[in-house]
């Protein structure tokens, strides 16, 4: 019933109501997590609001929480305090078949010692819509191959994964978990390995699948450059608390930057597109 119901309501807007009232997005509300009892809390009172329709970075320094805070949304761990609803429903209610129609993940680490091809792992994206030993579809093999050509890895579609470069790597799992074709796509540092002319191709094949087809992106990321680009709203973090969140523009300021970085900041704005770049200084 949950199911019919969802592809009902299908990939609401930013700000919309489901069919029965209730918001829609990811709501992060009072989660405290340590990762064993006694451990010591590693997220501390972080509540946020993911809305639907929006691209969203996530900023702090290393060890802030950001890929803790991630792996709770996507239900990898679970924290004893507080909660986290899609769309109002508990997380807890959704099966992980059902979550992972709902949201697909970017790993920080795409190391893959596999003789699987490229092809074969962004096919992997479609698994959560294939009954158990079901051949692929067509549909199945042009969604894999959109996502490919978006991530601009098609060339290397019948290449060993255990060959690609890093960078190569890193966009064939970003054209799984597009293929995955979920209304929530959540990267942790999407970036990181890629040369400049990838990182941008990738930062705009996600504003591209944003803005056309109405996916809500959840970027973890350590360029702030990248994020004020890219992204409409930034959840900063520092020490396992929020510090900041909201639009881009009012999150992004060299006070906030420099009190969570503990470095100085220069701002310039492109007076074009009003988008403001950061310089770091001692
Ligand atoms: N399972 C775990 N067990 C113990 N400590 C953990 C665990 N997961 C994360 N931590 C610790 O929690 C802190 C936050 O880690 P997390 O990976 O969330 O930070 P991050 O902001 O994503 O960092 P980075 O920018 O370096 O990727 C770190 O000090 C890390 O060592």
């Amino acid at each position: 019933m949950k199911n019919l119901w969802r592809t009902m309501i299908g990939k609401a807007a930013a700000g919309e109501r489901t069919k029965n009232g209730r918001e829609t997005g990811i709501e992060v509300s009072g989660l405290s997590w340590q990762p064993e009892q006694g451990s010591g809390y590693i997220l501390n009172d972080v509540s946020c609001m993911f809305e639907n329709g929006k691209i969203y970075g996530i900023i702090g320094p290393n060890g802030s929480g950001k890929t803790s805070l991630i792996r709770n949304i996507l239900r990898f761990v679970e924290a004893e305090e507080g909660r986290i609803t899609l769309d109002s429903l508990e997380l807890k209610g959704y099966s992980r078949k059902e979550l992972a129609r709902e949201m697909a993940l970017v790993p920080q680490n795409t190391n893959m010692e596999t003789s699987f091809s490229a092809f074969d792992i962004v096919m992997m994206g479609r698994v959560p819509y294939q009954e158990r030993f079901a051949e692929n579809s067509d549909r199945d093999r042009e969604i894999a191959e959109e996502a490919m050509r978006l991530t601009d890895c098609y060339a290397f579609r019948d290449k060993a994964v255990s060959m690609l470069s890093g960078g190569e790597a890193q966009r064939v799992v970003a054209a799984r978990a597009i293929a995955q074709d979920t209304g929530w796509l959540i990267l942790d540092e999407p970036t990181s390995s890629l040369d400049v002319r990838h990182q941008v191709e990738i930062m705009e094949a996600l504003t591209k699948l944003n803005r056309e087809k109405g996916r809500t992106i959840i970027a973890v990321l350590h360029d702030i450059n990248m994020a004020s680009q890219y992204c409409s709203n930034i959840v900063m973090m520092k020490n396992g608390r929020i510090h900041s969140v909201g639009e881009a523009g009012e999150v992004l300021t060299a006070e906030n930057l420099a009190d969570v970085y503990e470095i100085n900041f220069d701002m310039i704005e492109n007076p074009g597109t009003g988008r403001k770049y950061y310089i770091p200084y001692f």
